[in-house]
């Protein structure tokens, strides 16, 4: 393999320095950059960054061997890292999103058999085929989008079949796509029918024995709960989340979406990684969860799509709570797979700057999912993950709301996305 030598970004927004703890506060708007920057990569390595001259000076007599890039005009990024999506589903729910506009809601749905309930109708029924399939465009997608790692969440399946098939999906889709896989393990999605009279039976199997398999086969390496009124208290995520952690799942939490609901409490209590959504969390869980250092993942665009009041990132920002962004990407509450339309929608609706934006996509979604040692910044020894924006700087790309701008993506020092086309 080649070294790969990227020269000349107008802006390369590095996001060095915070691999050890996400960014907070005012030091979200510290993104490192740049400006005429140049990066060396070989075997799939970050080898060295800085300015063009210097990294030109260094590997002048090796300038000859290596395929370069001219990325003049352009701004070169970490590649974008999603921390929370239900990428692996079938079946897509158009016909509720009409009835959300003619008044229903979203629990109301669910509650009458639709929402979560549709979709793991629809997933129990699918192969593993077409599931695969069906994600693996999805995942193209993503990686269209400047995307080069996606956690990915079962929940769709409610049965230890149906978890593990969906489980083993994702697995399959990180052993062949380009993009990386990182699984979350979400039995704990909503209660099926079949165990609607016995919801402690559901638990306990989700306790006993799901969670016990999916980590004994390797399938995930988070645990994950909906913990909201009419889904699972916090007294059932606790002990859902303890279980998982006997068995070296980390835990994270749907938290206090619909309702305050004691989600961001309960996150900091278990030492969650990280707590999500988060529209409705009390000052005192968000006190908590910057104490224990719990990143808050938001999803502008599910707050959109549902046609709510977004979370407050200021309030979060403001107490010290590390933030991260995510698409959320399901066919109930967010049907996209554009991070960098949520970033424009997490400037927008929740007035982060697209400073925080960035690095909410980059390095403290690394954080939120663990990975902050191999991915989320532009720095020696990590992998060469990066995207190139056809843009003058970061900000355009969020400022040209709704406007795909990625020209090309490296995935482990590889061309995998050129001209805005997948080419693997
Ligand atoms: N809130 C719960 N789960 C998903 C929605 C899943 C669905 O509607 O299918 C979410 O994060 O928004
Ligand atoms: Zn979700």
């Amino acid at each position: 393999m080649r070294p790969l030598f990227i020269r000349r970004a107008r802006q390369l927004v590095t996001l060095a320095g915070s691999s050890a703890a996400p960014l907070v506060r005012e030091k979200m708007n510290d993104l490192q950059i740049i400006e005429n920057g140049s990066v060396w990569i070989e075997r799939g390595v970050i080898i060295a960054v800085g300015p063009d001259d210097e990294l030109a000076h260094r590997f002048a007599d090796r300038i000859g061997e290596a395929d370069v890039i001219d990325a003049r005009g352009k701004t070169v990024t970490p590649g974008l890292i999603d921390p929370h999506t239900h990428l692996v589903y079938a079946g897509s729910r158009e016909h509720e999103w009409t009835m959300r506009l003619r008044g229903a809601t979203y629990m109301e749905i669910m509650n009458a058999g639709g929402g979560i309930h549709a979709t793991t109708k629809a997933t129990r029924e699918a192969s593993e085929e077409m599931l695969y399939e069906e994600s693996k465009r999805r995942l193209d997608l993503f990686l269209l989008h400047g995307v080069t790692t996606v956690e990915a969440k079962s929940g769709y399946g409610l049965s230890f079949e149906g978890e593990i098939k969906q489980l083993e999906v994702a697995k399959r889709l990180h052993d062949t796509h380009p993009v990386d896989v990182v699984s979350t393990f979400l039995g704990a999605h909503a209660v099926p029918p079949e165990w609607k009279d016995d919801r402690d039976g559901y638990i306990r199997l989700i306790m006993e024995v799901m969670i016990p398999e999916v980590s004994r086969r390797g399938l995930a390496e988070f645990n994950d709960v909906f913990c909201e009124r009419g889904v699972f208290t916090p007294d059932e995520a606790r002990r859902i989340l303890e279980a998982g952690k006997a068995h070296g799942l980390t835990p994270k939490i749907h938290a206090d979406e619909i309702e305050p609901y004691g989600g961001a409490e309960l996150a900091a209590e278990v030492g969650a990684i990280s707590a999500d959504h988060l529209l409705r969390a009390s000052d005192e869980g968000l006190r908590r969860m910057a104490e224990r250092g719990v990143i808050g993942v938001l999803l502008p665009g599910t707050a959109f799509f549902l046609m709510t009041q977004a979370a407050d990132a200021r309030r979060l920002i403001d107490n010290g709570v590390p933030v991260a962004l995510a698409t959320d990407c399901n066919p109930g509450s967010s049907p996209t797979v554009s991070l960098p339309l949520v970033m424009s929608l997490a400037c927008l609706h929740m007035r982060m700057t697209p400073a925080e934006a960035l690095a909410a996509a980059t390095i403290n979604a690394a954080h939120a999912i663990g990975r902050s040692h191999v991915i989320g910044s532009l720095e020696p020894g990590k992998k060469a993950d990066l995207a190139i924006f056809n843009a003058a700087n970061y900000m355009q790309i969020m400022y040209y709301y709704g406007v795909n701008h990625t020209e090309m993506v490296i995935k482990d020092g590889k061309i995998v996305v050129n001209e805005g086309k997948v080419c693997i």
